[in-house]
């Protein structure tokens, strides 16, 4: 069993009478990728203050690297590296002096200073931009400037506050491949996302906080055995051939209102039909078999199993999103 780079046990904050964060337990084993996840709101950037030494909490035992945040901040400081929604990068200054900047901060020397930056500008491929003013750069290049700069102290856990918001797929990827090599190197990443795709692609654990309170927690693959299976999606565009597999398949078939936030084409969504199912293939065969015997074709036919999103909408509630209150994405399956 590997030790516990966060621990923290019954977190609480509260701002005035709104209650952050009721009770919130967390634990990330040494060189692991942890995700919160959560709505807007949710606290998971409290989170990332309080553990990170930004922020006290009203109550809780928090241990990071083995240290209390409270008692000594100093040395939890010393084992971290946060890079928060809203980025260290000094626009007026170029690259290489944003490292050096931290370099300083961190007393190297001079030069070790310029040794640490000129590697890790080599390893986020920012040599050539290096000379240039950071506000020139894209917003990929930022953030990676962003984790180099945080990196120049070799902190031993990491906290990336949305590493990925507004980047496109391309930069996303990129990070995603600095992270999982951070972690080869036996960095612990504690990692809030608004992407599911995100977290199932990086992290070992996965928690979803909604209302300040931990909902779930487990690995990608745990939490999508916690909503309800899959379905087959069948797509007719003759309204006749619809109505013959509905009366087929109504055994099985689920009549379900789609929701207005989940933007269909409602006169597409009309001529659907949705099936429960394991997406196995003897179920896949029994469909086709009643399809068969009415002599009915579907223009369109998908398997859809649960995925990340299908857990968030779930557990959280989305009663900030007209016309969703309180539902999960998806009413019945
Ligand atoms: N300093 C503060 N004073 C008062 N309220 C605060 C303060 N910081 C956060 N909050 C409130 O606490 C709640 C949680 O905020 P937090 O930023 O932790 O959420 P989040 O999950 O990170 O959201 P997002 O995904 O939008 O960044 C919000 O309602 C926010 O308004």
């Amino acid at each position: 069993m590997n030790d516990l780079a966060i621990a923290a046990n019954g977190l609480r904050k509260s701002y005035g009478d709104k209650t952050v964060l009721d009770g919130v337990d967390l634990a990330v084993p040494t060189g692991t990728v942890f995700s919160l996840l959560g709505p807007n709101g949710a606290g998971k950037t409290t989170v990332v203050k309080i553990l990170s030494t930004l922020v006290t909490a009203d109550a809780g035992a928090i241990r990071i690297g083995g240290h209390d945040p409270a008692a000594d901040p100093r040395a939890v400081r010393a084992a971290i590296g946060v890079t928060g929604q809203f980025s260290a990068v000094d626009g007026l200054i170029t690259g290489e002096e944003n490292m050096l900047l931290m370099a300083d901060l961190h007393h190297l020397s001079r030069s070790e200073g310029r040794r640490v930056a000129a590697g890790l500008l080599e390893r986020f491929d920012l040599v050539e931009a290096a000379k240039k003013p950071a506000s020139t750069y894209s917003g990929g290049m930022k953030r990676r400037l962003d984790i180099a700069m945080t990196l120049v102290g070799d902190p031993r856990i990491i906290f990336l506050d949305e590493p990925t918001t507004g980047l496109d797929p391309r930069s996303r990827h990129n990070m995603w491949q600095i992270i999982r090599e951070l972690v080869t190197g036996g960095v612990t990443v504690f990692l809030t996302t608004q992407y599911l795709e995100e977290a199932d692609q990086l992290a070992d654990r996965i928690a979803v906080l909604n209302n300040g309170r931990i909902v779930a927690q487990g690995t990608a693959d745990e939490l999508k055995r916690l909503v309800p299976g899959g379905h087959i999606r069948l797509r007719f565009t003759d309204p006749a051939a619809h109505r013959s597999a509905a009366a087929a398949l109504r055994e099985v078939v689920l009549t379900e209102p789609r929701l207005p936030s989940d933007g269909g084409d409602p006169a597409e969504e009309a001529l659907s039909l949705r099936i429960p199912s394991d997406g196995s293939q003897r179920e896949l065969r029994s469909v086709l078999d009643l399809l068969d015997s009415a002599g009915v074709e579907a223009d369109e036919l998908t398997v859809h199993t649960p995925d990340l999103d299908d857990v968030f909408f779930a557990l959280t509630d989305t009663t900030d999103i007209p016309g969703q209150a309180g539902q999960p994405k998806e009413t019945v399956r």
